[in-house]
């Protein structure tokens, strides 16, 4: 089955001359929901922006639904419903009167029971006549994508969909996303927040300074990339890691009474029986053991600072990193 969402060699330089997005592929099923991951100023919202025929396209080519969105724009567009990431929205009108404004506007006739339906999952039926400029900041979100529903689009587009909204209204997006799925509508999101693509996300695209790194499903990501750690529980606190175990990287915590041993389980040897033997003979004695796996956040800061300090080497000073990673990913 061909690809609701083709994106082929896909490059963007803006008028500045900054090259936003190099060659980018990437093809998105349909009925999947796909975050596309990645720090500031990676590239996503440039992605997205092209894709709803926003932004114009410096070579390469995007088809929606088969319909190429620079050529066939208004075919493409009328497929895609777009959740911008900036409020973008008409302060003096009443709900109901912009969403079905919205529908009116990609040529669809009206359907009040669809738009009903629609106001009533959102949470916004009771607010129906309710001006937007009367609405909190998330009654407004929800009023947005009302608005890129409104006229049944194949495929969604959620640019930080929870950016800056309450744990509740987030919640609530992640079962609406979901519900959206059971319809068969394609979903695909960007977002800073590594819990969310955990969370709902089928597929998960990395991206890093305009560069896809990955994508993949979310599961198998998970299984091939994620390393193990071992904790060590001490009987007796260490105030160094042993020279004779300077060999396993390993890494003293809780005040020396942990050593922790990171390990990739895949490999055909983890070490772990040839380190316990070493503990044994250098005489340190063990109270418990514990096992951890990955998250996609460790993971996910683990792909971007491999690919950063390629890409720079003189920057992978991991102190400036840490920093910086911390200014990203507060
Ligand atoms: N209109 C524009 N003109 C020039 N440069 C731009 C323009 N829009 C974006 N950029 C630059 O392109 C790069 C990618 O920006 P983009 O907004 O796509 O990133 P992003 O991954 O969506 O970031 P964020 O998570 O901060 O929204 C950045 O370096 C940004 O400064």
């Amino acid at each position: 089955m061909p690809s609701i969402v083709s994106i082929e060699q896909v490059r963007k330089t803006y008028a500045t001359g900054l090259t936003a997005l190099h060659a980018v592929d990437l093809r998105i099923e349909e009925g999947e929901i796909l975050a596309l991951l990645g720090p500031n100023g990676a590239g996503k919202t440039t992605l997205i922006s092209m894709t709803c025929g926003i932004s114009s396209i410096t070579s390469g080519r995007i088809t929606v639904g088969g319909h190429d969105v620079a050529r066939d724009f208004r075919a493409a567009r009328r497929m895609i419903g777009l959740v911008p990431q900036e409020l973008t929205i008409e302060i003096f009108e009443k709900v109901i009167d912009t969403v079905r404004f919205t529908r009116g506007l990609f040529g669809m006739p009206p359907d009040e029971d669809y738009i009903r339906r629609l106001l009533t999952r959102l949470s916004l039926w009771e607010k129906r006549d309710a001006r937007i400029r009367e609405l909190s900041g998330g009654m407004k979100r929800r009023v947005l994508i009302a608005k890129a529903l409104a006229h049944q689009p194949r495929v969604l587009f959620l640019d930080e969909p929870t950016a800056g909204v309450d744990v509740d209204l987030r919640r609530d997006m992640w079962e609406m996303i979901d519900e959206l799925r059971g319809d068969g509508t394609t979903v695909v999101l960007t977002t800073h927040y590594i819990e969310e693509a955990e969370a709902i996300a089928d597929r998960i695209g990395v991206i890093n300074r305009g560069r896809i790194l990955l994508v993949e499903e979310k599961e198998t990501l998970m299984r091939r990339m994620g390393r193990k750690q071992l904790t060590i529980e001490l009987a007796e606190p260490l105030g160094a890691v042993p020279a004779e175990l300077a060999s396993y990287n390993l890494e003293l915590g809780d005040e020396g009474r942990e050593l922790v041993y990171a390990y990739d389980k895949a490999a055909e040897r983890t070490g772990i029986a040839s380190l316990l033997a070493g503990l044994t003979a250098a005489g340190i004695r063990i109270s418990d053991l514990r096992t951890a796996q990955d998250t996609l956040e460790d993971i996910f800061v683990h792909l971007v600072r491999a690919e950063d300090r390629e890409a720079e080497p003189e920057a992978a000073d991991p102190e400036a990193r840490a920093a910086e990673q911390a200014e990203v990913y507060p």
